[in-house]
């Protein structure tokens, strides 16, 4: 576990087991026990099953852990009332996800504010405004998802998740539905909030390339952390994931999409 001079690490999961089911319960995670520092980008990579979106959730608070413990900061989210809880991911929690997730039929800077108005606080303009000047749609504000490209909605997103200025972003497979190029655009938009704000990113990921972009990448298999690699690059990424059989039983067409130095 990674704890600096005292300083608590911002999300940190304690033995945490979590089994999906009750009767023929499938175990999700087993025993995982592992922290995310302030300030610092972990992508987290594994075979399909072994358990990412299922740690992503239970440390977001989205889903409660069979057993063990998650910490937001010193906040045992164990204890918390569903209320308690929904208001803590509000406040200090920001999300993205594969497929945006924006309000069609609202515009850009309502679907950035939408946080802000669902917490009842009060939009600032010049910080909203400096939010989508950050992702580089400073002249889109009125328009509407459906007038943007996918990686334009991302942006849009990243926007939203950011405007509360939460300590910690969890991101579910942002740049799976993206280009190469939007995808990158995206990842630098991570990685910038992690640089310039100090916010802790926690991405899962089935792109070696993307997790290129994080300070850490840990491996998960069949519910367990089985390994991590620090400052990685995409090449050593692809081959602890081809040790993991991560992608024994695809096509190589399926294979990770290596494109070039990214670092
Ligand atoms: N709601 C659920 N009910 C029952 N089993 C579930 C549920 N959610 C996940 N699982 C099971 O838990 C295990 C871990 O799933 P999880 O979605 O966390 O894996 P993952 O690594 O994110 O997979 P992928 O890369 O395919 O998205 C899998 O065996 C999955 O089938």
């Amino acid at each position: 576990m990674r704890q600096h001079q005292g300083v608590p690490d911002a999300v940190r999961l304690l033995s945490v087991r979590k089994v999906h089911g009750k009767q023929r319960g499938v175990v999700a995670l087993n025993g995982v026990t592992v922290g995310f520092g302030r300030g610092t980008f972990t992508a987290v990579m594994g075979p399909s099953g072994s358990g990412k979106s299922t740690l992503l959730h239970c440390a977001a608070g989205l889903d409660r852990p069979t057993s063990g413990s998650v910490l937001l900061g010193e906040q045992d989210l164990g204890g918390l009332s569903e209320i308690r809880l929904t208001t803590l991911r509000r406040d200090r929690i920001g999300f993205v996800f594969q497929a945006f997730n924006l309000l069609p039929a609202l515009t850009v800077w309502q679907n950035v504010t939408l946080p802000l108005r669902l917490a009842g606080r009060k939009a600032d303009r010049d910080t909203v405004t400096q939010v989508i000047d950050r992702v580089g749609l400073g002249d889109r504000h009125r328009h509407r998802p459906g007038e943007l490209s996918g990686g334009q909605q991302q942006r849009v997103a990243i926007a939203r998740a950011l405007v509360t200025q939460p300590e910690v972003v969890f991101a579910d497979e942002p740049t799976g539905a993206l280009d190469t190029r939007a995808a990158r655009e995206v990842l630098g938009l991570l990685r910038e909030a992690k640089e310039l704000a100090g916010q802790t990113i926690v991405m899962v990921t089935h792109d070696p390339v993307a997790a290129a972009y994080a300070d850490r990448v840990l491996f998960l298999a069949d519910g367990e952390v089985v390994g991590e690699l620090l400052e990685p690059t995409a090449d050593e990424v692809a081959r602890r994931m081809t040790h993991l059989g991560a992608w024994a039983d695809e096509r190589p067409q399926d294979g990770p999409r290596l494109t070039g130095s990214v670092r």
